[in-house]
Order: C-alpha cells, then structure tokens, then sequence
C-alpha cells in the first residue's frame, strides 16, 4: 500500500479563504477581529512562526499586533502586557509564544489571559469547558488535526486512536477531542511500555513526541491512518545552511503500511495557524455577541 498524503497545506490555505470571506462579512458590520501575539526573547523557529501568524492574519483582513520583548523581560513586565491587551477591545485574541526563556512562568502567564480572549485554549478555565464539553477556545494544532481527520474519514465513531505525547498544547486536548467524537483514546507517551505494540493497534495514530522519525513503519497498522504533529529540524547536511524538517514518524517507511499520513512541512502545521484565526474570529463574535457567519 501506498499511503496518500493529507495536504494539510491546501486544506489551511482554503480554511483561510473562508476565513477571510467571513472577515470580510464581519467588517461591514463594524467587527474587525484582532490577534495580538506576543513573543518574549529570540528563539529562530518562534520568530519564523509568529511572523507567518502576522502575516496571515492580516491576509485574511483582521488587524495584528506582534509585541517583541527582550529574553530578559521581567514576569512583572509580561503580565503588565497582558492585562493592557486585555483591557483593549480591539484585541479579541492573545497568543503568548511558547516556550517562554528560562525564568519566566508559563503557566502564571496563561492564567493572566482572559479566558475569553485565550485563543491558545491553554487557561484552566478552556481547559475546563473542553473536558466537561462546554463551548471552549480549543487549542489550535489539535483543532487542525482534527478538520483533517474528519474531512478524510468522516464519522471517527469507535474508531481506536493513540496519541503519543501528553502535553498540554497537544496531546491532551486531542485526545478530549478524540474522545468527544467517540473515538477509544490511548494516550501513549515517553514511559509507556511497549510503545511500539500500543502504536500497531491505532486505527488513528497522532505523533506529537518531538523526536525526529522515532515512529517507524512496523508500528503503524496496515490502513492506519496517521497525523504527524512533530516539526524536527535535523543538524545540516554537510554545505547545507540549515537541516531538514522532518516529524515524528518514519514518513518513507510509513507510507508503505499507513492508508493516509500527513506530510511535514505541509500536513498539520499550517492548519495551526489557520485554526488560530479561526479562534480569534469566535473569539471576536463571542466578544460582539454575533452569530458566526461561515463561509
Ligand atoms: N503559544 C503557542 N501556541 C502555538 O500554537 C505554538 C507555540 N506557542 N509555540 C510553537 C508551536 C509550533 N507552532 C507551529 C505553527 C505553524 C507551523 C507551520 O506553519 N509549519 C509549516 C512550515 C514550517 C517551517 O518551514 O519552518 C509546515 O509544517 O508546513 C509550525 C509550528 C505553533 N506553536
């Protein structure tokens, strides 16, 4: 079998034509959604990513405020930020990127947002509304796999899934949301034993681990269908400025077994940032008390 490849990337490209046709819908009433992303400190991979959110989210015609600070910025000063961004009613949406520098409280930082505003899905307070399934922001890469699974396979009704990674970001809210469309949920993870065996049973399989090609082909099941969440950039190749990225899974030998697999680049991230629009454009109606307008 040859798997076929989910085009993440064509699929997020025509989430945020929708988008912008709604955006656009929405300005004639006099709603501008805006997202604001924060970014504390110069790591190379956050600045590309915060710069492709900017850049799309003013594609799709909503405003966009980046707010670069010093990795050396004081916890005060963060949280300052965030409650100017919270009173502001321009801004219906706030990212803070993570991870944060050393010294920094991650979660003293996602519990200053206002849970309305929260367009990562990270305050307790989303958390807490997507595990009792109460309307919630929901966090975005986990939002994205999940268009992408239900547009391939339609109803995932007793489907067995097993997710690999348990962060909060990621494998947690997907694995609630797997369970809410009545999937069996595995949660697999760094100590589970015999992790290659727990994988083979996956009729959905969702890598979010961090470790470059650590799932090989003989721990998918033949027809399985497989999300690659994780974004590796290996060392370079010799004359080369900057290594590849690869994901979680084997891609090569996991195309001869899987029924369907995502590619990196190209699978799940791009629908990251295109769900995070999505986010800020709820966040925004739920702000103006308007219905949403799909397009
Ligand atoms: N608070 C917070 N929320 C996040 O959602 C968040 C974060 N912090 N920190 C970092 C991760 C990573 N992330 C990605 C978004 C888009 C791509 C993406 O567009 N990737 C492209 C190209 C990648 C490239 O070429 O470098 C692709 O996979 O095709 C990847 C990764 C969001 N994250």
């Amino acid at each position: 079998m040859t798997a076929d490849i989910i085009d993440g990337k064509a699929f997020a490209a025509g989430l945020r034509a929708r988008i912008a046709t709604e955006v656009g819908g929405l300005a004639t009433r006099g709603l501008v959604p805006g997202l604001a992303v924060v970014l504390v400190g110069e790591d190379p991979a956050s600045k590309v990513y915060v710069g492709s959110k900017e850049r799309l989210a003013r594609e799709a015609g909503m405003i966009s405020t980046v707010h670069r600070l010093p990795a050396d910025t004081a916890q005060a000063d963060l949280l300052a930020l965030i409650a100017t961004l919270n009173a502001d009613p321009s801004i219906h949406g706030i990212l803070v990127q993570l991870p944060l520098p050393a010294g920094l409280d991650p979660q003293a930082v996602v519990m200053a947002i206002d849970p309305a505003k929260d367009v990562d899905g990270l305050h307790p307070i989303n958390v807490g509304n997507l595990t009792i399934g109460a309307p919630a922001l929901v966090p975005c890469t986990p939002s994205g796999c999940m268009m992408l699974l239900r547009d391939r396979l339609g109803d995932l009704s007793g489907a067995r899934a097993v997710v690999v990674g348990r962060s909060g970001l990621m494998g947690k809210p997907m694995a609630q949301l797997l369970l809410a469309a009545n999937c069996t949920v595995t949660v697999a993870h760094s100590r589970t034993r015999d992790l290659s065996e727990v994988c083979r049973t996956a009729d959905i399989l969702v890598a979010a681990v961090g470790r470059p090609r650590m799932i090989g082909g003989d721990w998918i099941r033949p027809g399985a269908t497989v999300i690659d969440v994780g974004i590796n950039r290996l060392p370079p190749e010799p004359g080369q400025e900057k290594g590849r990225l690869v994901g979680d899974v084997d891609f090569d030998a996991a195309r001869a077994v899987a029924a369907a697999i995502t590619p990196v680049p190209g699978g799940v991230g791009p629908m990251t940032i295109a769900c995070l629009l999505d986010n800020t454009v709820e966040a925004a109606c739920r702000a103006a008390g308007l219905e949403r307008q799909r397009a």
